[in-house]
């Protein structure tokens, strides 16, 4: 059911959808845990997936290894990744493709901490075969080369051990994890776990945004019910999609990520009530003021390593995990096009415009450059990304466009221990740099030290720059600071969803995705995110089955 380009026969633009629809499951948003939860679902029960952006199979090449970075930076209006600005002068990315955050990340593939899965209250046997499903399907084992081996080596000898080799578990010291790039460095995406649906019982409209999720209005002591949502296609037509009965069973499910499930449930009438009004928001369905808070985004800061050898292209493969809380990966040979990384910051300086933030790191760095040139970095880069973390943000209405970024605010290292734990990584970072086993790949004479004053020169963020005569690696963290893409929060555990991730104070509405998270799981998230859609899925599916048996004994019953 799928042709050679790879799309599959369920797969439509939205412009095709019928002005009314019904289904037992609608999913707000095909990404990461949207594909995984669809694709599992649709083997008991009817589902529609609503996808705002297109289908990554429709430029394979711009998902390849190679093009990493000039994706990324691509911030053209239906690009796949949406440009957002964070009130705290930190440019970041949202995904906007079938596929969601998998279609344009790094790739790295590593499972959850154990303790992430007792907090969450996860059966441990079934997440195991959650994970192996997602493995199945688009993980794969990094090819380890020059760099990555020569990175690891250093790792290792800065005292992050002991070696791990390659594992996808969480385990404290130096491993190789998973990667979702294939040996040729094609990517395979969350949208590949589609491979899994029922193509009789699901639909997926691509460039459908969704602008509402309808409730019937509350009577007396009944609580609110969702029972559908409002999209509109790429023509601008607006359409409705139903449950299919109003029973107990069917539900709609946010999977928009962690910016867009807490915007939606704002704008559809479940948020800060007084919030909400003063936007317009009418009628406002539920006052839970918990709704937007708790968003974090883990602080990374890289440290570029010119060298005097050629080197792979490769993203992260190698990860030291340490015992104080940083993780330190690394990548190789990237390459991106100058006129690109132009029109990426020009769309900085359109967001900011208006904004307290200083923007004159950016004209300079283009002062000495030709645009018309494509780099390909004969270099290194490895950054350390602080765990949790413990500074938390919140994130608020801007207007009531479902397409625009809200405001998001992530206060990086306002907690003194995310800080510390910079200071570590970055001091861990100067050890390998300075290695016996990473010489190789690092010019004699240049110092780790001075590797830093190159990033206080770069454009890596709209910050001010706080050069003291002595050098301290506290401010050096809070100036350089850059996002490595893995926040999360909003509608978190137990404020906004309960532990079967059902919104609290309304009925058939669930949010499954990384806006639920209280902290980043594991080195990087895309992996329990991924499982975490395969895991609800099926409890929902199990619920479904005993309550339909419950429903048929009954029947059995009266027509005796
Ligand atoms: C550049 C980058 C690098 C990263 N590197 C890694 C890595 O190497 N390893 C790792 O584990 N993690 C990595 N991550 C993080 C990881 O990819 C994300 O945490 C994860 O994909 C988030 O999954 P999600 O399901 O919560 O949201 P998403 O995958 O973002 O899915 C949300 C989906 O909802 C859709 N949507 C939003 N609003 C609407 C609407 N109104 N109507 C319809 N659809 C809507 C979006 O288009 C999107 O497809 C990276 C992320 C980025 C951006």
């Amino acid at each position: 059911y799928c042709d050679e380009a790879g799309n599959y026969s369920f797969m439509k633009n939205a412009t095709s959808a019928p002005t009314l629809s019904h289904f037992d499951y609608i999913i707000i948003g095909g990404g990461t845990a949207g594909c995984a939860l669809a694709a599992t679902l649709s083997r008991d029960a009817t589902v529609l997936v609503l996808e705002r952006g297109g289908s990554p199979y429709d430029n394979p090449a711009a998902t390849d290894i190679g093009n990493f970075a000039n994706t990324l930076l691509d911030v053209t209006p239906n690009s796949w990744s949406q440009l957002f600005v964070s009130e705290d002068g930190v440019y970041n990315s949202r995904a906007r493709v079938l596929g969601g955050g998998t279609v344009i990340n790094a790739g790295f593939y590593s499972r959850g901490e154990e303790d992430f899965m007792k907090e969450a209250g996860w059966d441990r046997e079934e997440v195991e075969a959650a994970y192996e499903w997602v493995e199945k399907k688009m993980v794969f084992e990094p090819p380890a080369k020059g760099w990555q081996s020569a990175f690891r080596d250093g790792l290792l000898e800065a005292g992050v051990s002991p070696n791990n080799g390659f594992t996808f578990g969480h385990i404290n010291g130096t491993k190789f994890g998973g990667t979702i790039f294939d040996r040729d460095g094609h990517r395979h995406t969350a949208a590949n776990l589609l491979e899994y649906a029922n193509p009789n019982t699901i639909v997926v409209y691509l460039h459908a945004s969704v602008h509402k999720i309808l409730f019937t209005t509350t009577k007396g002591n009944q609580r609110p019910k969702a029972y559908g949502v409002i999209f509109e296609d790429a023509s601008g037509v607006v359409h409705k999609a139903e449950l299919a009965t109003q029973d107990s069973m069917n539900e709609v499910i946010l999977s928009a990520g962690a910016i867009a499930s807490p915007q939606l449930l704002m704008l559809s009438g479940v948020g800060p009530a007084a919030h909400l009004k003063a936007y317009g928001v009418n009628p406002v369905i539920l006052d839970n003021p918990m709704v937007g808070q708790g968003m974090a985004d883990n602080p990374m800061n890289p440290v570029f390593i010119p060298s005097p050898e050629p080197v792979e292209v490769s993203l992260v493969q190698a990860v030291g995990i340490t015992k104080f809380g940083s993780y330190i990966e690394g990548g190789s040979g990237l390459s991106l096009s100058i006129s690109l990384t132009r029109s990426f910051l020009d769309g900085v300086l359109k967001l900011v415009k208006k904004t307290k933030f200083p923007t004159h790191l950016i004209s300079k760095f283009f002062e000495p450059l030709d645009l018309r040139l494509n780099v390909t970095a004969k270099a290194g880069v490895i950054i350390q990304k602080t765990d949790g973390p413990f500074s938390r943000g919140h994130l608020e209405l801007r207007n009531t466009d479902p397409n625009d970024n809200p405001s998001v605010t992530f206060n990086y290292y306002q907690d003194p221990e995310d800080l510390n734990k910079c200071v570590e990584g970055i001091s861990t970072i100067m050890k390998v740099i300075e290695s016996k086993g990473y010489s190789k790949y690092k010019y004699d004479g240049v110092s780790a030290r001075g590797l830093l004053d190159i990033i206080l020169a770069l454009p890596t963020n709209l910050r001010a720059r706080h050069i003291t005569s002595a050098f301290d690696l506290k401010q050096y963290c809070k100036d350089t600071v850059m996002t490595i893409y893995h926040y999360h929060g909003g509608c978190q555990l137990g404020k906004v969803v309960d532990n079967d991730y059902k919104v609290l104070g309304v009925d058939a509405l669930r949010v499954i995705d990384g806006s639920t998270f209280l902290k980043s799981p594991g080195t990087n998230p895309q992996a329990t995110t991924m499982m975490l859609g395969r895991y609800m899925g099926q409890k929902i599916l199990q619920k479904r089955t005993i309550i339909r048996g419950k429903e048929e004994e009954e029947t059995v019953k009266t027509e005796l």
